[in-house]
């Protein structure tokens, strides 16, 4: 469980880019962070995993203030979180169990780490993990040779092997094509459920999100103006977070004004 509370962030530039957030994801629940540019959805990713230091407000994990936690301890509390990047972050001229393996490193002693020996359990583990997100038949292949929808799958089995116990994931779909990031999407929704993970996800694609995940939670100006179910981002919702003219722009790449909801179209998958 993640609770956020009254979070806030003003860089040293006088920017406020989080104004008194609060939000709880459950077990098992996937968010689907949306906003406009500026709406501080990477600054609340970053002050989550403490890479961006809060100005205000508590971030509790499992019921402990990780706010709190003095930054010698913080791989301890990174390593409760799993991440996954619009770019994969692969190690390129490493296999794909190598990979995955990596997100034991903050478990195992640096001289194993260094000899690469993990443990059989740890292997054994992410022949499974690679199971899962199906890719059993590729685990010697190396990061350079795999597709898009293969990297990232690679880059999910790594942050589950942490064990996590929150995935944040940042854009994960930004580099792949509609229908892999369409079972991307779902796989991330689906492992979640299995695992009992809360996730936030932070997601451009605002139709991809609605067909996907149960609840999106949108920003604007650094605050939350919108904490719902996808069904209920009407366009005066989505006029809201990403302001009309924007909005507008975005559901009418033309520019010109359309009737009809945006959001009801594009919930139907159009435009996927
Ligand atoms: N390191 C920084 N120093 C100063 N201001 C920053 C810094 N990082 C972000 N900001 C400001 O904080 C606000 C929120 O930025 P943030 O990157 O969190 O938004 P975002 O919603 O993730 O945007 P995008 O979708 O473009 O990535 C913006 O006004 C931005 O200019």
């Amino acid at each position: 469980m993640l609770r956020i509370e009254a979070l806030g962030k003003t860089y040293r530039t006088g920017d406020r880019a989080l104004d008194g957030i609060s939000l709880t994801v459950a077990p098992g629940e996937v968010v689907g962070l949306i906003g406009p540019s500026g709406a501080g959805k990477s600054t609340l990713i970053r002050c989550i995993n403490r890479l961006v230091e809060p100005s205000a407000g508590e971030i509790l994990l499992g019921g402990e203030a990780i706010t709190a936690v003095a930054t010698r301890h913080l791989p301890a509390v990174r390593r409760r979180i799993g991440m996954i990047f619009q770019e994969y972050a692969l190690v390129e001229r490493l296999t794909v169990m190598e990979n995955v393996l990596s997100g034991r490193l903050g478990y195992v002693p640096f001289w194993r780490s260094f000899l690469r020996r993990f443990p059989q359990r740890d292997i054994d583990a992410a022949f499974a993990l690679l199971d899962r997100v199906g890719l059993a038949a590729h685990v010697d292949k190396r990061a350079d040779a795999l597709s898009g929808g293969q990297r990232q799958r690679v880059g999910i089995a790594r942050a589950l092997a942490q064990e996590p116990e929150l995935l944040l994931v940042d854009e994960p779909t930004a580099s792949l094509d509609p229908k892999t990031s369409q079972q991307i999407m779902q796989l991330i929704c689906e492992i979640c459920a299995e695992r009992a993970l809360p996730a936030i996800v932070n997601i451009h694609d605002v139709a991809l999100a609605q067909r996907f995940v149960s609840r999106i939670v949108g920003l604007h100006g650094g605050r939350v103006v919108y904490d719902g179910t996808p069904d209920g981002l009407s366009t005066t919702v989505l006029e809201r977070i990403y302001g009309v003219a924007d909005w507008s722009a975005l559901a009418q790449p033309d520019g010109e004004r359309c009737d009809a909801a945006p959001a009801a179209l594009l919930a139907t998958g159009a435009g996927l």
